[in-house]
């Protein structure tokens, strides 16, 4: 059915960051693809420059989807010219004006649901106050977290329970209580505002997004029904939150452009186009991956461990960085290192913007150093490639938990410290113990069974996103529901 009176619009409202962006795109075209929907994603001019090219694209594919601007209040929030994102943040003091900054696209956003009059509006959770603008038009607010189930379950046990304040140390460990399984973290693995209980615009729109959670309509997860079925149903009976399963959004992308442009301004990096001619002529499973999302800056020091440990390791890699490499300071590898190690023949190194999709993909990967972020967490689920984690900060360590202890498609690098903010860049693992980890992790007997099970369960993404499948499905009542509500 396709008649013009059930025809549904959507209005999808990221979070300014790569991390929230990226895969709200992926929904909104997602949700596009299905018969009778159109879709709208609301962002600043800059952000929406990231993406126009891949949307027009879909639009010339006959799809119903468009971007609206709204202008980024940066300069009344103390921010500098240009700064209309999360991962233009480089200190704590500009990512609280830049929260500040946020909480005053209420109205605007108000404004624009009044043009629009939609049937809904999907947005980010970093905007709690979205529940009450979308209730004044009566219109159903959903609310996108970008995170597992898994790590919202584990943050509201943390929450209600606070099993953290129990313990003797920092570094003793503790279970969190009611959840399906037995998971143990430590104090320093919980993210800071958890552990330090500040009270800052950061923690304030935590508090009101828990609140909202429970006032909207629900959530719509990028995730699947049969990756944490126990999570899901956690979520569902026990915190009493309706959820549509959705993902894995990124497998939204067909085209190789869409895939070597995701994320990167509309543009294929030339590095980009170095690494997958560089697989080409690597043997399966033989080479790691390594990728710390959009905003994670290492320190020199701790980047030329990893480069020392993987050396020693023998084993073919690439290794993503967000290092700009063009400032004084600790920031910058040795001269000549990239140089050296390309022409050993044994790496790359990439500073511009990675196809991480495209890499994960490629048959020549054979594992994924990763962050534990949750969209290169079900990239790498989806494309079937084992984790060795290493997370750093926010949620990060809940879903290494649900990649080493659950789906057991990955080991610890044995990370032990959440940082406070993305841009700390401390000491944290030094070569010996990177050498020892990638070699037990690529070619150890442990990693045959771990590999089979990642296969396994990249399979299972592929499918529920296929017509007839568990999210294509989950999409589709949802879309049912919304429609039962038209007038
Ligand atoms: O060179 C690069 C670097 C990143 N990416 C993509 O950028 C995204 C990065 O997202 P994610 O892995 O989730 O990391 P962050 O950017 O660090 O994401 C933030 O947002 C996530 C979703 O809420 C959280 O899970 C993380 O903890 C938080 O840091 C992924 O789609 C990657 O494929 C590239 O394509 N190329």
């Amino acid at each position: 059915m396709d008649s013009r009176s059930d025809r549904l619009h959507i209005v999808f409202f990221p979070h300014m960051s790569h991390g929230h962006l990226i895969p709200t795109m992926d929904l909104a075209r997602t949700f596009s693809k299905h018969v009778g929907v159109k879709a709208t994603i609301v962002t600043t001019a800059l952000n929406a420059a990231l993406f126009s090219e891949t949307i027009e694209r879909d639009q010339k594919l006959g799809l119903d989807i468009s971007i609206r601007t709204l202008r980024f209040p940066g300069r009344e929030a103390g921010l500098p010219e240009g700064c209309e994102s999360l991962n233009s943040v480089t200190s704590m003091e500009m990512g609280l004006n830049y929260y500040k900054a946020i909480r005053m696209l209420r109205e605007p956003l108000a404004e624009i649901l009044q043009e629009f009059r939609p049937s809904c509006l999907v947005a980010d959770t970093m905007f709690p106050w979205a529940t009450e603008v979308a209730s004044r038009f009566g219109i159903p607010r959903l609310i996108f977290h970008g995170t597992s189930l898994f790590a919202m379950c584990a943050f509201f046990s943390v929450r209600l329970h606070e099993p953290h304040r129990e313990v003797g140390s920092d570094h003793e460990l503790f279970i969190l209580p009611g959840l399906p399984d037995e998971i143990k973290m430590t104090r320093m693995q919980l993210p800071s505002y958890v552990r330090e209980r500040i009270d800052n615009d950061l923690t304030r729109m935590i508090d009101e997004s828990v609140e909202a959670d429970g006032a909207s309509f629900g959530v719509v997860v990028n995730s699947f029904r049969e990756l944490e079925p126990a999570y899901s149903e956690h979520y569902m009976k026990v915190l009493g939150r309706r959820v549509w399963h959705v993902g894995p959004v990124s497998l939204c992308n067909r085209s190789i452009q869409d895939k070597e442009q995701r994320g990167n301004g509309n543009k294929s990096s030339v590095e980009g186009q170095e690494c997958l001619e560089w697989l080409e002529s690597k043997k399966p499973d033989s080479v790691i991956f390594l990728s710390f999302g959009s905003m994670f800056e290492f320190s020199g020091q701790q980047l030329l461990e990893i480069v020392m440990g993987l050396e020693a390791s023998g084993q073919q890699f690439i290794l993503a960085i967000r290092n700009k490499g063009n400032t004084d300071g600790d920031d910058v590898l040795p001269k000549g290192i990239e140089k050296s190690v390309k022409e050993k023949g044994k790496g790359l190194i990439v500073r511009g913007w990675a196809p991480q999709v495209l890499i994960l993909e490629h048959e020549a990967v054979g594992g994924f150093v990763t962050h534990c972020g949750w969209n290169s967490t079900l990239e790498a689920i989806t494309a079937g490639v084992p984790m060795l984690t290493w997370p750093l900060y926010a949620e990060q360590f809940y879903n290494e938990k649900l990649v080493t202890d659950v789906l057991r498609v990955g080991v610890g690098l044995g990370a032990q410290e959440c940082e406070r903010w993305s841009s700390e860049r401390k000491f944290l693992v030094g070569r010996k113990e990177i050498e020892g980890a990638v070699l037990r992790f690529m070619v150890g007997e442990e990693a045959v069974e771990i590999r089979r099970r990642a296969k396994a369960l990249g399979e299972a993404a592929r499918r529920a996103v296929e017509r007839g499948g568990s999210s294509y499905c989950d999409a589709e009542a949802l879309l049912a529901e919304l429609r039962s509500k038209l007038p």
